[in-house]
């Protein structure tokens, strides 16, 4: 039985004060760590201070992206070794809005992925097809794909401990969620895509959230589906009693 993993992913939000009083507030509720793993994946500025707070809770703190290397000339970059150095356990990898946005390649993902078994981190690495993709009937390829590239060269023990994240594009802070067969279906099929490169073991072992305008009243279905082992949510994770009432579900 693969163990649900619950991501908030803050984004551009919240300030340090705004992220500590979350965490006060949240720390003591959350589910154990045995029946479901807690994440919040805040801003870079907030990172040190909610590693201190959640220290012997069952909330771990991830990052939302980080470069490659280990050090160097790469202004305004954070590499692994120092979130690694700060505690961070979790790293969000390849977002589309990184890839967007922020010129993020398969390539880059997949250098990221190395660097975070590398250092320590678990990975999670974001996937999922555009609208325009989607209307083409290109979800199942665009997907196989990403997830190929990402995990290219890792050993079947990394593939295993790789969550990766199904996020359909046309999904993402618009209200609209994929329905969870729907959804289901692309992660049964992005499951196939590991068995196909990284054996039986690993895909029955990796584990597959959804995202995209997850909230407390869609979750339990989503939650419910064979192949969705958790949850990668963006504007629901941001209030404590909606962060709790999702984890809450992941049990
Ligand atoms: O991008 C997401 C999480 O990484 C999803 O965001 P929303 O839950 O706001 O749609």
């Amino acid at each position: 039985m693969r163990k649900q993993v619950i991501a908030g992913n803050w984004k551009m939000n919240k300030l340090l004060g705004e992220s500590e009083q979350f965490i006060d507030e949240v720390k003591g509720q959350v589910p154990s760590a045995d029946q479901v793993e807690s994440v919040v994946v805040a801003p870079f500025t907030a990172l040190h201070s909610l590693v201190q707070k959640t220290k012997g809770t069952d909330v771990k703190i991830g990052a939302q992206n980080m470069h490659f290397e280990e050090s160097g000339a790469f202004t305004g970059e954070v590499s692994p070794e120092m979130l690694k150095d700060i505690g961070v356990e979790y790293v969000v990898l390849g977002h589309s809005e990184r890839r967007e946005l922020f010129g993020e390649t398969d390539e880059t993902v997949n250098k990221k992925t190395h660097a975070a078994f590398k250092h320590g981190l678990t990975p999670i690495v974001c996937v999922g097809e555009s609208d325009e993709q989607r209307e083409n009937n290109e979800t199942f390829t665009v997907v196989e794909n990403q997830v190929k590239n990402a995990l290219e060269g890792l050993t079947t023990d990394q593939v295993k401990a790789t969550i990766i994240a199904y996020e359909p594009i046309w999904a993402i802070g618009t209200g609209k969620t994929a329905t969870a067969a729907d959804a289901n279906e692309v992660c049964a099929h992005v499951r196939q895509a590991v068995k196909e490169f990284a054996g039986e073991e690993a895909a029955e072992a990796v584990r597959i959230q959804y995202g995209g305008s997850v909230k407390p009243a869609n979750v339990e279905e989503l939650l419910g589906q064979s192949d969705i082992d958790g949850a990668l949510v963006g504007g629901a994770s941001l209030q404590p009693e909606s962060f709790l009432a999702l984890v809450e579900a992941g049990k």
